[in-house]
């Protein structure tokens, strides 16, 4: 049993309304807290005391910004948003995202607070608010989204206001940034969490198969159509539908989906009853949708259907505190059987100075190559990519051994001739992990002169696929880029 906190009217403004307050806000299920004008914790109700109390550092009578933040002076003194200045200014509540130190460590808090007026309309206190987010790990986290930054903050705290409405949202970043993890907690963040999460990869869909993917079909609605298939807006029902790269929709296509969104309605292919659509929507893209609007390569009135709220994702070059954050989360992330890692200082500084034009994924990609040559367990600057000497980083390709094999890729790509990737010496394993290009999971099957390059050119890429022996996901970690990605490229190229 928690003792009541504390309260020692003595210690409260002389103020009933006050009193009342504090005895009203004793049992309530959220952590609060009654500060006075000069940010003194007069008193903090049982939740606090259970979620941010810590019996070595009594909090009653200390400055909020002393405990919340270890700071000597006001958060908008030490740079930061303070909210009890902006309620004192507009005399009504305000809100923000901070990161607290809490019992367990840093931790993003949603502190909202509200101004108590006394009779003559002056401040007497003020109730503070403070809710734990969940979407986002300020610590080494082994999953999810992890970040601390203020850019990364920013994309948040947008997050966090428009999750528990059932408004649009856009994602625009670069490829990598994280615009699918930001899409799926948006969806847990919101009222529809237990409900589905539906992708839809608009890259790479023809305009009959968008229709059909999105829509479903009936039986007989054209050859091959031998049953009817449930499309995935139907999937999405009483959840949330990702529309992914939705800046590579086929115009003839947008109109289709803004007359889903605008009615929420739509048909089956081949069907003529109208189906009602329930979903909430989250569109992402990493292409300028403004200036392909203004090329008549997107559709205005589908671009403001989608836009009411954007957020942007920093590129990691724009949040460089996170680097040491995320590498430690992903050091965590440790598939089973193999060894837990550490990182030397000279990595660190090293993977600090790169631009990260690949963002999240191509660190994520260095780091899994780097695994494979720390053998002791630790990986060092010699264990990363030579960014500095780009003349390494555009060598050709080494010849390669052909080893007779006939293993296929994967079940329906067309067997090739396989070569074996000679080991590379790690100085030349890694110049790559290219702009838009990463394997999400697994360890690397193989590690040559191509691994982790994204290859540009059309030939070097139906090389580096004809000469690879693996599984198609192997292959795409050796290619330093993603599954979805391949598969686009394998398609474009008449390879798949
Ligand atoms: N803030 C983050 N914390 C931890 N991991 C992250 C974060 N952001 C992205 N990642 C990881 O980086 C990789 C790329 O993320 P994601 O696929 O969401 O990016 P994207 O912007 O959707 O990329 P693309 O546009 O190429 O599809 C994933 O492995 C993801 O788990």
């Amino acid at each position: 049993m928690h003792p009541i906190i504390p309260i020692a009217a003595e210690n409260l403004p002389n103020v009933p309304q006050v009193q009342a307050l504090v005895s009203f806000l004793q049992h309530e299920a959220q952590p609060m807290i009654v500060l006075d004008p000069d940010y003194n914790i007069l008193a903090a109700n049982i939740a606090y005391q259970r979620q941010f109390g810590s019996v070595d550092a009594p909090y009653l009578g200390q400055k909020c910004y002393r405990i919340s933040h270890h700071y000597d002076v006001p958060c908008d003194q030490a740079g930061e948003h303070c909210p009890m200045r902006q309620a004192r200014l507009s005399r009504g509540p305000d809100r923000v995202l901070h990161i607290h130190h809490t019992p367990r460590g840093p931790e993003h808090v949603e502190v909202e607070l509200r101004p108590i007026l006394d009779a003559h309309g002056e401040i007497a206190a003020y109730v503070e608010r403070l809710t734990l987010v969940r979407s986002a790990s300020a610590r080494p986290s082994g999953a999810g989204l992890v970040g601390r930054s203020a850019a990364f903050n920013a994309a948040l705290a947008a997050l966090q206001r428009v999750a528990p409405s059932m408004l649009p949202v856009l994602l625009l970043g670069e490829s990598g940034t994280g615009k699918e993890l930001f899409a799926r907690a948006v969806h847990e963040a919101s009222d529809r969490a237990s409900g589905p999460f539906v992708v839809v990869d608009c890259s790479g869909l023809t305009e009959t198969l968008f229709e059909s993917e999105l829509f479903g079909h009936e039986k007989g609605a054209f050859t091959g159509a031998t049953a009817r298939k449930q499309g995935l807006v139907e999937t999405a029902q009483g959840g949330t539908l990702f529309l992914d790269e939705i800046g590579d929709v086929p115009l003839a296509m947008q109109v289709k989906l803004l007359r889903l969104i605008e009615s929420g309605t739509y048909r089956r292919v081949g069907g003529i009853d109208t189906q009602h659509a329930n979903f909430r929507l989250v569109a992402a893209t990493h292409k300028p949708l403004r200036q392909m609007m203004a090329q008549g390569l997107f559709r205005p009135d589908l671009y403001y259907r989608i836009s009411a709220f954007p957020i942007r994702l920093p590129a990691l070059r724009e949040r460089r505190d996170d680097i040491p954050l995320l590498v430690h989360s992903f050091l965590q992330r440790a598939v089973p059987g193999q060894k837990r890692l550490t990182i030397e200082p000279d990595a660190l500084e090293a993977l600090q100075r790169h631009d990260w034009p690949g963002n999240i994924r191509e660190l994520r990609n260095v780091l899994e190559r780097a695994r494979l040559f720390a053998d002791d367990g630790k990986i060092r600057a010699a264990h990363l990519p030579h960014w500095d000497e780009p003349a390494l980083a555009e060598m050709p390709m080494m010849p390669m051994m052909p080893v007779m094999t006939t293993a296929p890729l994967a079940a329906g790509t067309p067997a090739v001739p396989a070569l074996a990737p000679p080991v590379a010496a790690p100085a030349q394993a890694g110049h790559d992990a290219g702009a838009h290009a990463g394997p999400d999971t697994g360890a690397h099957a193989a590690v040559g002169p191509a691994a982790g390059r994204a290859v540009d050119d059309a030939a070097g890429f139906a090389r580096a696929v004809a000469a690879f022996r693996g599984t198609r996901a192997e292959l795409a970690a050796h290619l330093g880029m993603s599954e979805r990605t391949l598969y686009r490229r394998l398609k474009a190229q008449g390879l798949a």
